[in-house]
């Protein structure tokens, strides 16, 4: 049976790299974000980073195992400008990692500091390739953005629409349709500031195919949200194993660029 790989100690990110030799590479992600070393860089002002995104209802969201992921795959949306140079991304998915508790659960950390959680949406290159199976192949053939999730008490209302369905797909496999519109872009915080590097994907097999694109400010969620996402099990059965840490720690950043811009 091909082995699982997952986020306990005999199947988690130390040892992704025995059956994912890509996880072991030099390109990895996430990273720890040091601010002192981040570099503010002309072009990305020039060339604003810029997104455009479809409004749409009954979006399928699915159990992984691993966690929840909404596919939304959307050939009116563009992400294209900042570190993305000519091409145009497309939105195909977007999912969430969390901790335990809250004093973890992000994937990237900044000066050490983790968050309660890290939502990533996800795009392909179409100006260079066919599919994302093919861009996924290649250094330039996604686009992450990644947003910060802090805790308060103001519930977040895109993400209660997707909390809201978390009931039907308790076990891995299930799926079901959002009946709430969802609009991507209100998922993005109001301060567009952020910092970019060449990575990877964070779960096996962990191609090294990421422009990592990371907002500096968060956005809220409520404790009781992430409680309900800790209550997703990774089994398809009856057995009961919930999902209530799904982050890989920060990777050596090594010699790659880390750029920031204030937008
Ligand atoms: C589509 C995809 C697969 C695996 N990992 C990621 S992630 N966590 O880097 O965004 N995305
Ligand atoms: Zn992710």
């Amino acid at each position: 049976m091909a082995a699982e790989w997952g986020y306990s100690p005999t199947n988690g990110p130390d040892v992704w790299a025995r059956l994912f030799p890509q996880a072991g590479g030099a390109r990895q992600s996430p990273v720890d974000i040091c601010t002192s070393i981040a570099s503010s860089d002309s072009n990305l002002e020039m060339k604003k980073l810029t997104f455009a995104y479809e409004s749409q209802s009954d979006l399928r969201i699915l159990n992984t195992g691993h966690g929840w992921k909404v596919e939304a795959p959307q050939s009116g949306s563009r992400l294209e400008g900042g570190p993305l140079g000519e091409d145009i991304y497309q939105l195909e998915q977007f999912h969430c990692h969390w901790g335990e508790t809250s004093a973890e659960g992000s994937e990237h950390t900044v000066d050490g500091r983790a968050y309660a959680g890290e939502l990533h949406l996800v795009h392909w290159n179409t100006t260079k390739y066919q599919s994302f199976a093919e861009a996924a192949q290649h250094p330039d053939g996604l686009a992450v953005l990644g947003v910060f999730f802090d805790v308060g008490n103001e519930s977040n209302d895109e993400i209660e629409k997707i909390v809201s369905t978390l009931s039907e797909i308790k076990f891995k496999g299930q799926f079901t349709d959002i009946p709430d519109v969802i609009d991507p872009t209100t998922f993005l915080p109001s301060g567009l500031g952020y910092w970019t590097y060449l990575g990877s994907l964070t779960t096996p097999p962990c191609n090294e195919c990421v422009i990592w694109i990371v907002y500096k400010e968060p956005i809220t969620v409520t404790e009781e949200q992430l409680v309900q996402f800790r209550c997703l099990s990774a089994c398809s059965g009856e057995a009961e194993e919930f999902i209530v840490k799904n982050y890989r720690p920060p990777q050596p950043l090594g010699n790659r660029a880390l750029r920031e811009c204030n937008a």
